[in-house]
């Protein structure tokens, strides 16, 4: 009891937290530079620069899995059908998620390294995070599709990114957040003006869907991806998850619905496609609904079992990472030079600076005025 108590204040401190980001950012600086080696292996064995790449990758996305599942031992619940179980890891796929909080992306990172697709995973992702130090740069060599969130600048990229996907070496999993930004009340009252405007049911627990580039990846991924995983993302005690509380070592409980459809399924016709993906939001807000009457998603229950990989990963990178530091620290304090401890010290405030900068880049009230009709105007 007392050795739990004693690890938990352990969690909080920030001497613990400086630790943890260092051996992210360098081990994070390290992995990007072996990336960049790998650039004059793509023309000659582009497969094989691929797969390397995913390994790569995974040493770095399946660090904050490791925060999440190991120090702060957030659970994560799976709610869907035995038999679509059976095949996820196993096929590709395209996932529709929800997005309403901070750590969305680590609760789906955690739930790719459970299936064993963290290293291949993709994203629809925001033009701005590729400027993000070690994820943005690591997602260059994984070949993850940027957009603008301006379709008439995205429409060629992101076809010819998507495209460029078909003949991947590795099974993947394409994420795609439909509703484009993060859940604000704001947002969500300006999306659903314009959901009452195209004549379409309002939404409770959701933005209203941009379908564009749904439609434009089930067309370009059919043949290439078998299915649709629609996945609705909460979280238990109406707990609102953050990055910081990760860090801290909060425990948190992620249930996570998930329904597998065949891609077949979904019209290729693009206003049919639309149409679809506005009923898929319909249904997905009555399972949100659903879970807060009854405190759980339908259908039955499983917890895709913890694999060690991620801790002994992080292991590897903090043991090859921290006696270093502390060796270096110790000269510097026995050279007794004021210039290079002024030096280190603000070399130090730098890093902390920076990672504080990327920790912003998840928080929902820095989010984008995307989305955000009013404020674009002004800004304009
Ligand atoms: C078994 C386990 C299963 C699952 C596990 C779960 C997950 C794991 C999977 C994978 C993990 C992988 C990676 C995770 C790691 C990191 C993820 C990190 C996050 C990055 C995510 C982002 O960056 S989200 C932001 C970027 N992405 C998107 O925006 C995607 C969605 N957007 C689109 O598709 C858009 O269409 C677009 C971006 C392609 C183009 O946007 P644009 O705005 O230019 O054009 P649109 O045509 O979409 O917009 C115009 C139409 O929209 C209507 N409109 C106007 N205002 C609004 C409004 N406020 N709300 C809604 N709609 C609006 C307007 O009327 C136009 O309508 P039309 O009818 O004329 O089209
Ligand atoms: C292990 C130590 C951890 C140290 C900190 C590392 C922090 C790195 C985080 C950077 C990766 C950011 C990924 C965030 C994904 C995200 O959620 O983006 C939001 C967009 O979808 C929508 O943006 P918006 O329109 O602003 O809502």
């Amino acid at each position: 009891m007392i050795r739990m108590g004693i690890l938990q204040v352990l969690k909080t401190q920030l001497l613990c937290h400086l630790i943890i980001c260092y051996v992210f950012l360098v081990s994070g600086l390290i992995i990007n530079l072996l990336q960049l080696c790998t650039l004059p292996l793509w023309p000659i064995n582009k497969q094989l620069a691929r797969k390397i790449n995913c390994r790569l990758g995974y040493s770095i996305s399946s660090q904050l899995v490791a925060l999440l599942e190991w120090w702060s031992g957030t659970e994560c619940t799976l709610f869907t059908a035995p038999e679509s179980y059976k095949l996820y890891g196993k096929e590709n796929a395209i996932v529709v998620l929800n997005h309403n909080f901070e750590i969305d992306f680590m609760t789906g990172w955690t739930f790719c390294e459970r299936f064993g697709v963290l290293g291949s995973s993709k994203v629809l992702a925001k033009k701005e995070l590729s400027y993000v130090p070690v994820i943005g740069w690591m997602w260059y060599f994984l070949e993850i599709v940027f957009c603008k969130r301006k379709w008439e600048e995205d429409r060629k990229t992101v076809v010819q990114s998507l495209r460029n996907l078909r003949d991947y070496p590795e099974n993947f999993w394409f994420l795609l957040h439909c509703e484009g930004t993060r859940f604000t009340e704001k947002k969500h009252k300006i999306s659903m003006e314009v959901a009452e405007k195209k004549g379409l049911p309002k939404l409770k627990y959701h933005l209203l869907p941009r379908t564009k580039g749904f439609c434009v990846t089930v067309q370009n991924l059919r043949g290439t991806a078998t299915a649709v995983y629609d996945s609705t993302l909460n979280f238990r005690n109406n707990e609102i998850p953050t990055l910081l509380g990760v860090l801290n070592g909060k425990k948190y409980h992620a249930d996570l619905y998930v329904r597998r459809i065949p891609l077949d399924k979904i019209p290729e016709d693009e206003s049919e496609c639309a149409a679809w993906l506005y009923k898929l939001y319909q249904e997905k807000d009555e399972f949100q609904e659903h879970y807060r009457q009854t405190g759980r998603f339908p259908g039955p229950v499983t917890s895709p079992p913890l694999r060690p990989w991620a801790l002994l990963n992080w292991l590897f990178w903090v043991c090859l990472l921290v006696y270093p530091l502390c060796m270096l620290l110790l000269q510097l304090l026995l050279s007794g030079s004021t210039f290079t401890v002024i030096c280190t010290s603000a070399f130090c405030l730098a890093v902390s600076v920076g990672i504080r900068w990327m920790i912003g880049q998840t928080e929902i009230d820095k989010s984008s005025n995307y989305g955000n009709k009013e404020m674009q105007m002004n800004n304009n």
